[in-house]
């Protein structure tokens, strides 16, 4: 028997709302030709809370900005000593302390594992509840290594890997990233409620 899927058309384009160009650089690079969208750079608000809670509440300030469909994603570095901290607050801990001041932080602790972690949230419109959509890397703090041009990329390394995400080609961070793991299920719910055809990662077999 054909499974019965839910068809939600799209009325308009969805728009990637983010005030960082290089997270607009690298979702570019991920999503490739396989969801179409456009973007818009906008600061909104850092809010405060878990995580996922604060991307939901991004897409919500940014929907009703937009009157149409939105792309938001908040990205956290935690640290496991920590108990996850400096988590949603990394950028202004990375402003104000630094690559030295992060690795400071874990000075006292033997722990220095990390983890990134990125949550996408997808609102439809002003009035939709946003869904969201979690991607997570495992890795260490270490004293920052490679080119300094995307936050906190030299200070994290990712396990089974002698190089930081800085130290990496982008092609081998997008491959394992938090962002990418991210995208993937943002990418497979686009599928599944067919807003889009799916023209690429075609499962085998099928034409
Ligand atoms: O407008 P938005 O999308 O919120 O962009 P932002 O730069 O404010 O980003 P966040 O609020 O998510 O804060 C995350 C911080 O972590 C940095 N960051 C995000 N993704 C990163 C990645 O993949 N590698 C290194 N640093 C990253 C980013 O530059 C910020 O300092
Ligand atoms: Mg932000």
């Amino acid at each position: 028997m054909a499974a019965t899927k839910v068809q939600m058309t799209l009325t308009k384009p969805v728009t990637f709302v983010t005030g960082n160009a290089k997270k607009l650089e690298e979702v570019k690079m991920i999503l490739g030709q396989s969801i179409p969208f456009q973007s818009l750079k906008l600061d909104l608000p850092e809010l405060q809370g878990e995580p996922e809670d604060i991307s939901r509440e991004k897409a919500r300030l940014a929907a009703r900005e937009i009157g149409g469909p939105v792309l938001v994603e908040d990205t956290c570095l935690c640290f496991n000593a920590l108990k996850g901290l400096p988590g949603p607050y990394i950028k202004w801990f990375l402003l104000k302390t630094g690559h030295e001041g992060l690795n400071n932080l874990l000075a006292a602790y033997e722990d220095k594992s990390a983890y990134a972690l990125c949550v996408f949230s997808l609102a439809l419109g002003p009035d939709s509840e946003p869904i969201t959509f979690s991607g997570r890397t495992e890795g260490k703090i270490v004293p920052a290594r490679g080119p300094n041009n995307f936050g906190w990329d030299p200070v994290f390394q990712p396990d089974g890997y002698d190089l930081t995400f800085a130290e990496m080609q982008k092609e081998e961070k997008n491959e394992i990233s938090h962002r990418r793991r991210a995208l993937d299920k943002v990418k497979a719910h686009f599928y599944e409620y067919n807003y889009v055809p799916k023209v690429v990662d075609s499962p085998s077999g099928s034409t």
